[in-house]
């Protein structure tokens, strides 16, 4: 700090006619002599301190930034801003503009910011670099203030808020390990939106806020700043809608893991150890993954022989992951199954809090409804509240007939139908005990409902051509994915010949799944596919060769259009790079034909800088037409050879 303290004392005026008639030698003399008067004291925090980054600096930027637009509307305040968006942050961020000032009050105390900056030039001309630093000046009286409060204080609100700002990013993992390049996570559900049963929400959120501001609690009794959360519930209750609405709350990325992707517990140990602070990981369907129960058996994954990720592997990794490293960490568990989860895995310590979500209840209903059509009364609510009471049905079920309409009387008419449907097919079970506490509707009961009636409108029974030794069976897929369904048969034999699962209902909605993920590629083009959606197709996918589908063919070229993709993305980056180039060269240009008749060597120096720039841009279409190249055989079909 002491370095950085230069004693200065300064005018707060600084007029321009001053700097324009006197000279520098004889201005900064006149200076000198006036500051040994002044009671004014100010540091310079510059760009870089002690030959690295100065955090100080970038601190100072950040809170500035945050003041400068409220006090812009102040008397004396600075008439010129920078704003700025770069795609890791939320909003726009100002800054002071070069030479202008701002005052901060802190506990009543006048802090004055000023921001500067200067182009250094070398002897040669060739390279200027730019120095940059900010000016603190206060009373002298204050000096210890501002070193032991004020600046700790503008570090912590730098730090908060850049948080704030930031944009949630979400992991995936690819080939055991996390995907170098997470997408902005943009997912729209907050807490507001989040349809909860009384104090839930309310109880969530304090958790979730005391735990972010416990750092010094969790310190004083000697814990790790660390939570675990088990949701359980249904399929469609919201298990993984809280999880957005927390990371947007808390402003965390999330890293999702799949265990059925990791191969191994050292994989394992390695991806929980490179998850970053302020982070999610979520492992959903942790009861699908991996077998979790007989441990005293020995049989960790029991029914589940590929999957190579074992209890006491998880059990350590996550130990590590609460114990060791890291900060401001989450791990989220989800599951539809409860109780198929090992008790070691549930205890307090790794999972601080169970969290239940349940089927839609009356409350549940009207909260969606004033989320999808704005109203929060009407007079056939009486009439789908007492039938949700007597049924079950998923929140997510609910929201999806409501969000088929916008008109509230068509939209309600057309649930109260849905929901009379469902109770006449005897969905619901009402010798059940909890609404969402220990579902015994299967995972696959959702689509098991759908499959009956596309049975009747719209679907095809399909015989499967048995690839050798097992049986083939009769899969009901929905008539549009039946020729696709034959196609995969015909090339890649009977996919489900070792799989896990012997109903044929789950079969066939499982066969569905691969199907629609083809229907899709068909359909698309390369450019028009997102990452989030590869990765969701991918995650499907893995899903279903943990049950023991064979689809490493489709597994393998879904791997390839996510290369693709970054191969385009990478050459439209730098089709705008050589874009942005061409421009400069074209400018330098034009400003040497006007002083073509000119010796100088900035002359000289440009037309070399022209020739290497032109260079440069060559190589980038060479660079640009091999990635092209790369590409090239996904430009027609993506599914080209795959049935
Ligand atoms: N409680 C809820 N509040 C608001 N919307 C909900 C809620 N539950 C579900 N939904 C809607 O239903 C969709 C599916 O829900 P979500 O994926 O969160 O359920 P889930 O419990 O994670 O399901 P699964 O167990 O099948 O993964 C969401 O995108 C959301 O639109």
């Amino acid at each position: 700090m002491a370095s950085t303290l230069n004693v200065l004392a300064t005018f707060t005026i600084i007029r321009s006619t001053f700097n324009d008639f006197i000279p520098k030698e004889i201005r900064e003399y006149l200076w000198s002599f006036i500051r040994r008067f002044s009671s004014d004291f100010t540091l310079v925090i510059e760009e870089t301190h002690d030959g690295s980054s100065n955090h100080l600096f970038k601190a100072a930027m950040a809170y500035l930034g945050s003041h400068v637009l409220s006090a812009s509307s102040a008397s004396g305040s600075p008439k010129r801003l920078t704003v700025g968006k770069n795609e890791n942050v939320r909003k726009f961020t100002f800054g002071l503009d070069r030479h202008s000032e701002i005052v901060d009050f802190f506990h009543g105390v006048p802090m004055k910011w000023k921001y500067n900056s200067d182009v250094n030039t070398t002897n040669n001309n060739q390279f200027n670099s730019e120095s940059r630093w900010y000016e603190l000046s206060f009373q002298k009286k204050h000096a210890e203030m501002v070193k032991s409060k004020y600046l700790p204080h503008v570090v912590s609100m730098a730090k908060k808020l850049k948080n704030q700002n930031r944009m949630v990013k979400f992991h995936t993992v690819r080939r055991e390990r996390w995907s170098s390049s997470p997408v902005n996570l943009d997912h729209p559900m907050t807490f507001s939106t989040l349809a909860m049963d009384g104090d839930l929400k309310k109880t969530i959120v304090e958790d979730l806020d005391s735990f972010i501001n416990g750092k010094e609690y969790y310190k004083k009794i000697g814990k790790v700043w660390k939570r675990g959360y088990l949701l359980y519930g249904p399929p469609g209750t919201g298990k993984s809608s809280l999880i957005a609405a927390m990371a947007n709350h808390l402003n965390f990325d999330i890293y999702n893991l799949n265990l059925s992707a990791v191969n191994s517990d050292s994989s394992l140990e390695f991806l929980l150890l490179h998850v970053s602070n302020r982070s999610i990981l979520v492992i959903e369907d942790i009861d699908c993954t991996v077998k979790l129960q007989n441990r005293e058996a020995g049989d960790e994954v029991g029914g589940f022989p590929h999957v190579q990720v074992t209890l006491s592997g998880l059990l350590n990794s996550i130990d590590g992951l609460l114990s060791c490293c890291g900060d401001e960490r989450i791990i989220v568990f989800t599951t539809n199954y409860k109780d198929k989860i090992d008790a070691a895995l549930l205890r307090a310590g790794r999972m601080d809090k169970h969290i239940c979500l349940s089927y839609c209840t009356p409350s549940i209903f009207k909260q969606l409804a004033a989320n999808y059509l704005g109203i929060s009364n009407h007079d056939l609510f009486c009439r789908i509240e007492k039938i949700i009471e007597e049924i079950h049905v998923s929140p997510a079920e609910v929201a999806g007939e409501l969000m088929k309409c916008k008109d509230p009387d068509k939209s309600l008419e057309n649930l109260i139908q849905f929901l009379e449907n469902k109770a006449s097919e005897g969905t619901s079970d009402n010798t059940e005990g909890e609404r969402g506490g220990n579902p015994k509707q299967e995972k696959g009961s959702k689509s098991k409902n759908s499959t009956k009636s596309d049975v009747t409108n719209n679907s095809i029974t399909f015989l499967a051509l048995g690839s050798g030794s097992k049986t083939a069976g009769e899969y009901t897929v929905k008539a549009e994915l039946a020729p696709i369904l034959r196609g995969v048969l015909l090339k890649h034999g009977d996919i489900l010949a070792n799989c896990l699962l012997n109903s044929m209902q789950c079969r066939s909605s499982f066969l569905e799944i691969v199907c629609g993920i083809i229907q899709k590629l068909q359909a698309a083009k390369l450019e028009d596919l997102t990452e989030v959606e590869l990765q969701s197709m991918v995650a499907s996918v893995c899903d279903l060769e943990s049950v023991k589908l064979e689809l490493d063919w489709l597994h393998k070229r879904l791997d390839e259009i996510i290369d693709a993709l970054e191969l385009v993305k990478h050459s439209s980056k730098l089709k705008e790079d050589k874009k942005r180039i061409l421009q400069e060269i074209e400018q330098m240009e034009k400003e040497l034909e006007t002083n073509c008749h000119t010796e100088k060597p900035e002359t000289q120096n440009k037309s070399l800088q022209v020739q290497e720039m032109k260079a440069e841009t060559e190589k980038l279409s060479e660079t640009i037409s091999n990635t092209e190249a790369k590409v090239s055989h996904f430009q027609g079909s993506l599914v080209d050879g795959l049935l």
